[in-house]
């Protein structure tokens, strides 16, 4: 069986329903595409404490994950995003783009297809797109 290594992406939504999406400096075949933030887990690492660890170095935020997107989306090999939803702390700083990332924007839904995405985060937005924005079907 083929090793793939998780990298959490993190779903952030504010107050007013809107997704947090960062564009990416690095490397070269990556940068200026745009993405969710968050990174790979190390080793013996919960999915919800790399969000936590990585949206601290990456953005300067203290979050918390809310929950998780059912799914995987298959990145470079060895890569597989997994997408929880999250928010930030009461009293968090706002998000910085302090690594990785050069521009961040907060997207209503209507913008949500305004920043160019990474091809293989496409079909992950979607389905985060999803889960936040349309209504919860409502049981007969
Ligand atoms: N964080 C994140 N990485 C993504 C997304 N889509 C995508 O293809 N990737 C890729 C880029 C990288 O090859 C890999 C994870 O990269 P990363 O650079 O964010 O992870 P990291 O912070 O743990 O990495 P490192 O700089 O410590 O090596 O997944 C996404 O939506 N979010």
């Amino acid at each position: 069986m083929t090793e793939r290594t998780v990298v959490v992406g993190a779903a952030v939504l504010n107050d007013d329903g809107r997704l947090l999406a960062a564009r990416r400096s690095a490397p070269p075949d990556l940068a200026g595409r745009w993405e969710l933030p968050g990174g790979k887990l190390e080793p013996g690492e919960t999915p919800e404490h790399a969000l936590v660890r990585e949206l601290r170095e990456e953005l300067g935020v203290e979050a918390e994950p809310v929950a998780r997107i059912p799914g995987e989306w298959p990145l470079k090999p060895p890569y597989t995003l997994h997408v929880w939803t999250a928010r930030l702390l009461p009293g968090s700083a706002d998000p910085e783009p302090l690594e990785d990332h050069d521009e961040l924007r907060w997207l209503t839904q209507d913008e949500i297809w305004d920043v160019d995405w990474l091809d293989q985060d496409v079909p992950a937005v979607v389905e985060v797109a999803r889960h936040a924005w349309e209504a919860p079907a409502r049981e007969a």
